[in-house]
């Protein structure tokens, strides 16, 4: 029974194409796949501190995979990356890792000054004494290639501090804008990123910490006839100015990309609101969770999740890609497909 087609368990189609995307096309495949999501689960998560968003996740950031955090200039990535550097520095007592982190600053966006101010205010007992924040700020080590081959750089380099240096996060900001100018066209720009993308995936997989990746979004060229982004209908005033004439946004980086992220965190802003969506994930469904900034870092407004509904998904045009929507309804149909089921094939 291992052997039965996926095919022939009379799932719907678009269900059965997921599972056809990642080459699962037995029981069998099925059941392994399954056993691998738990044990990625299983391996650990760096709390965000955003009650919704880790509930939502299961714990938080995962162990040992890629997490993305897409979204348009300014929305807050890298307050979201700052707020967890810090996290993953902080004692364990603190609900932190008690470890360091590697932050690879493509666009020196990173701030010691800004990170501590998040510490300050979020954990005062910590931070009040200077040394404690010195240390803490201390155990991030940011590093800033200038281009694409020091980035290659720099990648070959932390798999050697992984295991020396007790680094319980690394973060990657933004992976995007390190072949910006390089290479205008996606295809170039894509194959060239092929190796990044593996190597970045197996320094997760091996060192099993959480990679936090951003990614910015950019207009959709012409002649794309496949994307995985949503719609962006409007937007708050600071960012509105940006993006007035992109009213059809796409995640930069493509298919490869696209395909290697476990997580994918999409930041956006609607009517003046800022949200979270949990867009790819393989254990949340499809939530959404309006959040601020403040001097305190990343807030959210609620930890109640905001289910997104039909037009946001529908949105989503490209089967390969559309793991949002594929992953949204398989839990549906997972639940009525008894899990015994799966295990008697
Ligand atoms: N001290 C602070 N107090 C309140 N809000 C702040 C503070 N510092 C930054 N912000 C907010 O964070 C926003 C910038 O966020 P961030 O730099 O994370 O954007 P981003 O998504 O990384 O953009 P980019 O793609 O350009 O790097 C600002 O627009 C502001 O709203």
């Amino acid at each position: 029974m291992a052997n039965k087609q996926i095919s022939q368990m009379g799932l719907p189609k678009s269900i059965a194409n997921v599972f056809a995307a990642r080459n699962v096309f037995t029981a069998k495949a099925l059941s392994l796949m399954e056993l691998r999501v738990q044990n990625e689960h299983l391996a650990g998560h760096l709390p965000t501190h955003m009650k919704g968003l880790d509930e939502a996740l299961c714990g938080g950031i995962p162990f040992g995979v890629l997490t993305e955090l897409v979204g348009p200039a300014g929305i807050g990535k890298t307050q979201f990356c700052l707020k967890l550097s810090l996290l993953a520095s902080l004692p364990a007592n603190y609900g932190g890792l008690d470890g360091h982190v590697i932050y690879i600053d493509v666009e020196s966006k990173f701030s010691s000054r800004r990170l501590i101010e998040i510490g300050v205010k979020s954990f005062p007992e910590i931070f009040h004494r200077k040394e404690m924040a010195q240390e803490m700020a201390g155990r991030i080590h940011v590093l800033r290639p200038a281009s694409l081959s020091e980035f290659t750089e720099s990648l070959q380099q932390i798999k050697v501090s992984l295991l020396q240096n007790q680094v319980k996060l690394l973060v990657i900001d933004s992976m995007a804008a390190l072949v910006t100018g390089e290479f205008e066209h996606g295809a170039p720009r894509q194959k060239t990123l092929g190796w990044h993308v593996s190597f970045i995936k197996s320094l997760a997989e091996f060192s099993r910490i959480p990679v936090v990746v951003t990614n910015q979004v950019r207009s959709q060229s012409r002649d794309e006839t496949c994307h995985y982004f949503f719609q962006v209908q409007s937007w708050n005033e600071t960012i509105e100015d940006r993006t007035r004439h992109d009213s059809h946004l796409v995640a930069a980086l493509g298919i490869n990309w696209a395909h290697a992220v476990t997580i994918r965190l999409v930041l956006e802003a609607k009517s003046g609101q800022r949200f979270i969506k949990v867009a790819k994930s393989p254990i949340a469904p499809p939530l959404a969770f309006p959040f601020n900034i403040t001097s305190s870092g990343i807030l959210l407004l609620s930890d109640d999740g905001i289910e997104l509904t039909g037009p946001d998904i529908n949105t989503i045009h490209c089967q390969g890609l559309s793991l949002r929507f594929c992953w949204g309804n398989l839990q549906k149909n997972i639940k009525w497909m008894p899990k015994t089921t799966i295990g008697h094939y």
